[in-house]
């Protein structure tokens, strides 16, 4: 009974990701959904600011601890195995749905691009940003990325194995193409807004900062030598830029 009833509980944190994942690109873009990242009525400048900076740093932080192992081993104990995943998902899941609701928009303009030949290009590339981040996360492997496989491994009395570490497809040119898709899609605008491009810096100063010290620190740690070689061989961020990493990393992966 217990196993249905995490089974239902991950699929519904995935059906949770789903909407928001797919609220995002409408909400980035300003398309399709009813509440976008340039519309309502504003307020005034600071309020709006600190609201805005409030919500991602809300989930930056959730986001980050959540996903250290020292959280996680911690946190299975009380949650399981199973459903950690999965819970991690819907938290991440339901804090981007609540900065949707709550962002207060900044609507002075940036840039605006009015060349219909370069709109449609800018258009062309946040697709493409999103689909670099959906293709990625197969290319890892998407369902454990999403806690599903843990669930129905679990229902299966099964151990899920730790996903194969990938140096192929995007992560041959890239070493964090979710990422990449990610500040492409944020990026790529004809019309930027102060509260968009205040969403832009916000999360890529972010990504830069958790990928680099958190993330890339904790594979460091659990890959050893295989990761710092592919930190060695595979640019970070930028395609076919090589960042050679400092040799004092290499006495001491854990740095
Ligand atoms: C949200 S994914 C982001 C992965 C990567 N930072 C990216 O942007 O493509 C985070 C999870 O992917 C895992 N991961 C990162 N690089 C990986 C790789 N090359 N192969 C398999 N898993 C990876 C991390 O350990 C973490 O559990």
């Amino acid at each position: 009974m217990k196993k249905i009833i995490v089974l239902i509980y991950g699929i519904l944190a995935y059906i949770v990701f789903l909407i928001s994942f797919l609220y995002a690109i409408g909400f980035i873009g300003n398309l399709f959904v009813p509440k976008g990242i340039d519309s309502g009525t504003e307020i005034e400048f600071t309020t709006a600011f600190l609201i805005n900076i409030g919500l991602l740093s809300l989930f930056a932080v959730q986001h980050s601890v959540m996903a250290r192992p020292v959280f996680k081993e911690w946190w299975v104990k009380i949650i399981g195995k199973a459903a950690e995943r999965s819970t991690y998902i819907l938290l991440t899941s339901l804090l981007l749905l609540l900065i949707f609701w709550k962002w207060q928009p900044m609507t002075t303009v940036v840039w605006n691009i009015e060349n219909s030949a370069l709109v449609l290009v800018l258009q062309i590339i946040f697709w493409i940003g999103w689909a670099i981040v959906l293709l990625s996360t197969f290319m890892i492997s998407h369902f454990e990325l999403f806690g599903l496989t843990q669930i129905v491994d679990n229902l299966k009395d099964k151990i899920t194995q730790a996903p194969k570490f990938q140096t192929n497809f995007l992560y041959k040119i890239v070493r964090h193409p979710i990422m990449l898709g990610f500040l492409i899609a944020f990026w790529a605008t004809p019309t930027m807004t102060v509260g968009h491009l205040l969403f832009a810096a916000v999360t890529t100063a972010y990504i830069l900062v958790a990928v680099k010290f958190l993330e890339e620190k904790d594979l460091r740690k659990a890959l050893g030598e295989k990761y710092l070689d592919y930190q060695n061989e595979v640019p970070m961020l930028i395609p076919f830029t090589k960042k050679k990493v400092n040799a004092s990393l290499l006495s001491n992966p854990t740095k």
